[in-house]
């Protein structure tokens, strides 16, 4: 499971006037994407879906319970988000930081037992980051720290993902496996909705689209009727250049 339902909303952009009100379900099985250029909301909306920030109005339901009258617990058995930024708070290992992930699934005092170290351990190798285990977090590059972020939700085993760019940092080769861990989250039935910069990600890994514009305008629906490329150079402010590669299209700025 892991149904996102948004009927409604309208997000707190500061300052800005409400724009569009959101009504959408994202369902189990299918992979999301939100597309708009810097300071349109994206994070904002993310930060609202993960019930990290208040709306200005509407609802939103994960599994059919609304995610207002959740406790914070319960929110985090049920949906985990892959922040944008990230601050190291404390001295922690890699291995230390993926068992946070098991914190929703234990009791407030319980330590994390056998079977929360192999899913740590099993989610740190699908990662590429198993090697680093000992490592303190500090020490990480720029890339290794995100596929971390990403183990520790992977650990957490949520059924709703909501990824803040989470091919930031990486190269060519954990991009695409990054995609493919999130839609291999969706094909065994969890849903997930992702904030992303690459056009050519969202066209090849993403099947529904939300199109945010900087006014609050907004758009939604299957992939293949949003990636039209003069929607996407009025989103961006951007001329475009489209080939057709693999079946999918290939987006790059004009000059
Ligand atoms: N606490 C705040 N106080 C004032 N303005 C804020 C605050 N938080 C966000 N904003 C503003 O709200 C707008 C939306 O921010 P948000 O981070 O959601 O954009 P975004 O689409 O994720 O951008 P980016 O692509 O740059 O990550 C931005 O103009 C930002 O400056």
């Amino acid at each position: 499971m892991g149904r996102l339902e948004i009927h409604e909303l309208v997000i707190d952009v500061p300052g800005r006037a409400d724009g569009a009100t959101l009504t959408l379900t994202v369902e189990p099985g299918q992979v999301w994407g939100i597309l708009g250029p810097n300071g349109a909301g994206k994070t904002t909306l993310l930060h609202t879906l993960a019930g990290l920030r208040a709306p200005r109005s509407g609802e939103i339901r994960v599994d059919g319970q609304l995610l207002a009258s959740l406790g914070r617990r319960k929110v985090a058995r049920l949906l985990g988000l892959v922040f944008q930024e990230r601050h190291d708070g404390f001295p922690a290992t890699v291995r230390e930081t993926a068992l946070i992930g098991r914190h929703p699934w234990l009791s407030p005092w319980q330590m994390e037992g056998a079977d929360d170290l192999r899913l740590a351990e099993a989610a740190l190798n699908r990662l590429d980051v198993a090697h680093l285990s000992d490592r303190l977090v500090s020490t990480l590059s720029g890339g290794e720290r995100q596929r971390l972020a990403i183990a520790t939700v992977l650990t957490q085993a949520p059924r709703l993902w909501l990824a803040d760019e989470p091919t930031n940092h990486l190269d060519l080769h954990h991009q695409s496996a990054v995609m493919d861990l999130l839609a291999e989250q969706a094909a065994e039935g969890g849903s997930v909705l992702m904030c992303l910069h690459d056009l050519n990600l969202a066209a090849r890994w993403c099947d529904h689209l939300l199109l945010l514009y900087p006014d609050g305008e907004a758009c939604w629906g299957a992939a293949e009727t949003m990636l039209v490329p003069s929607a996407l150079e009025r989103l961006y402010g951007q001329r475009l250049a489209t080939a057709w590669v693999d079946g999918a299209p290939v987006f790059v700025p004009a000059r």
